[in-house]
């Protein structure tokens, strides 16, 4: 099988590519071999832009059976433990729009978009694969993708009232945008770095999303290279 694995930044993948190193046959700078899969690592970048634009390119020559986004995020739920790995299965872009006052109106309000224009469902990036190669047995999740980390009340309350997210992220929903558009059946795996809150970076356990991120993730690759 051709899979596909990518993510914003290296760091946030850095122990997968220490194990891929070590387990795998390298191919080439970012193709590996392990057992029946053929990996292929792509950094795309932080942010939606550049994520659509270096997944839209390499999703336009290549075919890979699968896709795996793989993250840290905020998250909106308490009871999540930092360091919890998700699922994410729905996604919102949620500061795409236009200010009226006081009130954010996301673009299917003003009827620049239609609700369930393709790919969307309703006004949600929804991952549809109901039959994937392998699905880890994760928490599921609601993600809300934003160009500029929250870290208000005003802002928080609104997005918590509007979309009813668990986590955030800057790139969850240009990679479902891309997947559902090219019909390449995908996952998004996130582990909770920080709590969606007024910014406090020293609250923040990027070390410990990171380690337990690339724990699942290599525990899925093995998954789906049949070794485990
Ligand atoms: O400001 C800093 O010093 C800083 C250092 C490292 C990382 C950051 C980020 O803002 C990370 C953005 C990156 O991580 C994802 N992420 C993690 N938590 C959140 C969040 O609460 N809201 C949105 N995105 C988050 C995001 O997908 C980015 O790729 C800052």
């Amino acid at each position: 099988m051709k899979l596909l694995v990518t993510a914003a930044t290296t760091l946030e993948v850095q122990p997968f590519l220490q194990f891929l190193d070590h387990e795998s046959q390298k191919v080439s700078a970012h193709q590996y071999r392990l057992a029946n899969c053929d990996i292929q690592v792509l950094i795309a970048g932080i942010g939606m832009m550049h994520y659509a634009y270096s997944l839209g390119r390499y999703l336009a020559t290549n075919r890979p059976d699968m896709a795996l986004q793989a993250g840290i995020a905020g998250s909106f739920r308490r009871e999540w433990a930092l360091g919890t790995v998700v699922m994410v299965d729905r996604e919102y872009l949620a500061d795409l729009g236009a200010e009226d006052n006081d009130q954010f109106k996301d673009l299917f309000d003003i009827h620049l978009w239609q609700a369930s224009q393709p790919p969307f469902t309703g006004n949600a990036l929804v991952n549809t694969f109901t039959s994937l190669p392998y699905r880890p047995n994760l928490p599921t999740a609601t993600g809300v993708s934003v160009n500029m980390v929250s870290g208000s009340t005003p802002t928080i309350t609104r997005l918590e009232s509007k979309y009813m997210p668990d986590v955030e992220s800057m790139e969850g929903a240009a990679f479902h945008y891309a997947c559902l558009s090219e019909n390449t059946p995908f996952l998004q795996v996130r582990s909770i770095s920080n709590y969606v809150e007024i910014r406090d970076k020293s609250k923040w356990n990027i070390p410990l999303a990171v380690k337990q991120l690339n724990d699942e993730l290599v525990s899925i690759v093995k998954s789906l290279a049949g070794l485990s």
